[in-house]
């Protein structure tokens, strides 16, 4: 009987063994044929054309990437891929491809890939442009919307840009009927501009000339070495070779400002504490080096500022705000000396507008609806950053039902869909009428219509927004009120580019002012 039970036992123990190993057998196989449909579920990697072994489409991709991307966008659509050694590039262009990244995703889209020479001059990616989306990015740019372009401080530093502005004009009436390089006035004005709402300096003076006149071939050479495709960061064994002299000029850039910082720092450190010690309060606006070193000096733990990422955002401001402006204002005056329709159109306005006997002022700005839709139409032909700044997702995604792996660089190219006929009637034509009868006024920079974003779209749209339409808008309207400008004899406008971060002009905008006021006492 005792036997018999036990057999009985073992037998109810063999055959509960059985259900339970068929039980994980049974897991076992769901769960491998699950996560097998999963595989099988993930959607290929965007088309795009062949490479080599190990270097991908390194070797065919040239030097024009803005060019070369949109021809070829023609050949594999809105989205593709490009393999540049082992980094995998996706290109976008497409509105609504677009709204997945920036607006349905932005929260994955919104790192971005720092290469090297970015790294070296931006104090090791802590600036606003460069920092990944988090807690440092947010601060960062939160106490630089608000304490440097909140619209009462943008009011309250109006009297800088107006000085500078002023400078301007005596200093091209002064060069009545000779060539004006565009680009160089426009630099200076509104490098003095920025810096004097930074630190309340200028690039007047001892000091002035001491650092003003090599900062814009040191930026512009600087736009255009962070935006082409480094073979150091293709290849990381090959680093120390620096094959391209990339590394090198991006040090010897980022020395050189990082004097200039340290000066302008020192100065300001000091001055906050003479002031403290003879108890003096400041009357004046605090520019916005004082307000960052009081909050670094207030702020302890997560919202403290280290003394290199207030570098980092004082450095980005100068790059950020001066070479945009400077670029798109030899692009508008280099469309309107083609265009003289056009251009009698603007100085109409500013006739009706402001009058001859006064100088611009930016309470006129507003009203000069024309020559706004002429920045705008020149935004949209000659978008000075072309892809923006790449994005990179934090994890992998699907974008336009292929697969987008975590890490990639995403190029958004704003060149090719603000030039694409499908989005705009006879793209080439510079037609500054299209941004004036848009009916519902859709068409402006706030990056909700994804055809057009010249300053970007989501949270990592352009920070200085406001401060840059500002100051372009009342230096173009200043100096097309102030002066007839003509090509020198014999010259003729030249409308081609050249890559980089920053996509410039290939030849300067160089142009011969006449006065054009009823007064004389308004140039001096
Ligand atoms: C005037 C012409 C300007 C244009 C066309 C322009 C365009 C852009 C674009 C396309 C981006 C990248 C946006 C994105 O990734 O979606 C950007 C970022 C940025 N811009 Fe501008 N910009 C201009 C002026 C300025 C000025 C005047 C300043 C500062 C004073 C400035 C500061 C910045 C900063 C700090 C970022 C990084 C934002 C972030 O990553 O959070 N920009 N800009």
């Amino acid at each position: 009987m005792g036997c018999w039970r036990s057999y009985a036992g073992d037998e109810r123990l063999s055959s509960s063994s059985l259900t339970v190993s068929i039980g994980i057998f049974a897991v076992l196989w769901l769960l491998w044929a699950i996560k097998k449909q999963k595989k099988v579920a993930v959607p290929p990697l965007p088309p795009g054309p062949r490479g080599l072994p190990i270097v991908g489409y390194l070797p065919f991709i040239g030097t024009e990437l803005h060019t070369k991307f949109e021809q070829l966008g023609g050949i594999y659509g809105p989205i593709y891929k490009v393999w540049l050694a082992n980094k995998l590039c996706i290109v976008i262009s497409s509105p609504s491809l677009v709204k997945e990244v920036v607006r349905d995703q932005d929260a994955i889209f919104s790192n971005r890939d720092v290469n090297r020479a970015t790294l070296a001059v931006t104090y090791g990616g802590v600036d606003i442009a460069f920092s990944p989306n988090g807690h440092d990015w947010k601060m960062l740019r939160k106490i630089f919307v608000r304490e440097m372009l909140s619209p009462s401080n943008l009011d309250s530093t109006f009297a800088l840009r107006r000085e500078e502005v002023r400078i301007a004009i005596r200093n091209v009436y002064d060069k009545t009927g000779t060539p004006v390089d565009v680009g160089e006035l426009v630099f200076v004005t509104v490098m003095n501009a920025i810096m004097n709402m930074l630190w309340g300096g200028t690039l007047q003076g001892e000091e002035g000339a001491k650092f003003g006149a090599e900062f814009k071939t040191m930026f512009s050479n600087l736009m255009l070495i962070v935006g082409k495709p480094n073979v150091s960061d293709l290849f990381p064994t090959l680093a120390n070779f620096d094959l391209q002299g990339i590394a090198r000029e991006a040090k010897e850039i980022s020395k050189n400002v990082d004097q200039v910082l340290d000066y302008v720092i020192d100065k300001a450190i000091k001055s906050l504490a003479k002031a403290k010690e003879e108890g003096k309060t400041m009357t004046r606006q605090k520019d916005f080096l004082q307000v960052l070193l009081e909050i670094r000096e207030q702020n302890t733990g997560a919202d403290s500022i280290s003394m290199i990422q207030l570098k980092a955002v004082l450095f980005d401001v100068v790059i950020a705000g001066s070479d945009t402006t400077t670029t798109t204002s030899e692009w508008v005056m280099a469309r309107l000396m083609k265009h003289s329709e056009v251009m009698r159109k603007v100085q109409e306005e500013l006739i009706e507008i402001v009058g001859m006997d006064k100088l611009v002022e930016e309470s006129h700005l507003p009203k000069l609806r024309y020559l706004d839709a002429v920045i705008k139409e020149t935004f949209r032909l000659h978008p000075p950053l072309p892809f923006l700044i790449p994005r990179s997702p934090s994890k992998s995604s699907i974008i336009g039902g292929y697969h987008v792996p975590k890490g990639s660089n995403i190029f958004v190219n704003a060149w090719a869909i603000q030039r694409d006929p499908k989005y705009w009637e006879n793209p080439l034509e510079f037609k500054p009428e299209r941004f004036l009868n848009d009916g519902c006024g859709t068409l402006d920079f706030s990056g909700n219509n994804f055809k057009y974003i010249p300053f970007g779209s989501g949270r990592r749209i352009c920070a200085g927004l406001t401060l840059g339409d500002r100051t372009l808008k009342y230096i173009l309207a200043s100096i097309l009120h102030s002066f007839e400008w003509k090509l020198p004899q014999g010259s003729e406008i030249d409308i081609s580019d050249t890559f980089g971060i920053i996509t410039k002009k290939k030849s300067p905008t160089v142009a011969i002012p006449t006065p054009r006021l009823s007064k004389l006492e308004l140039y001096t």
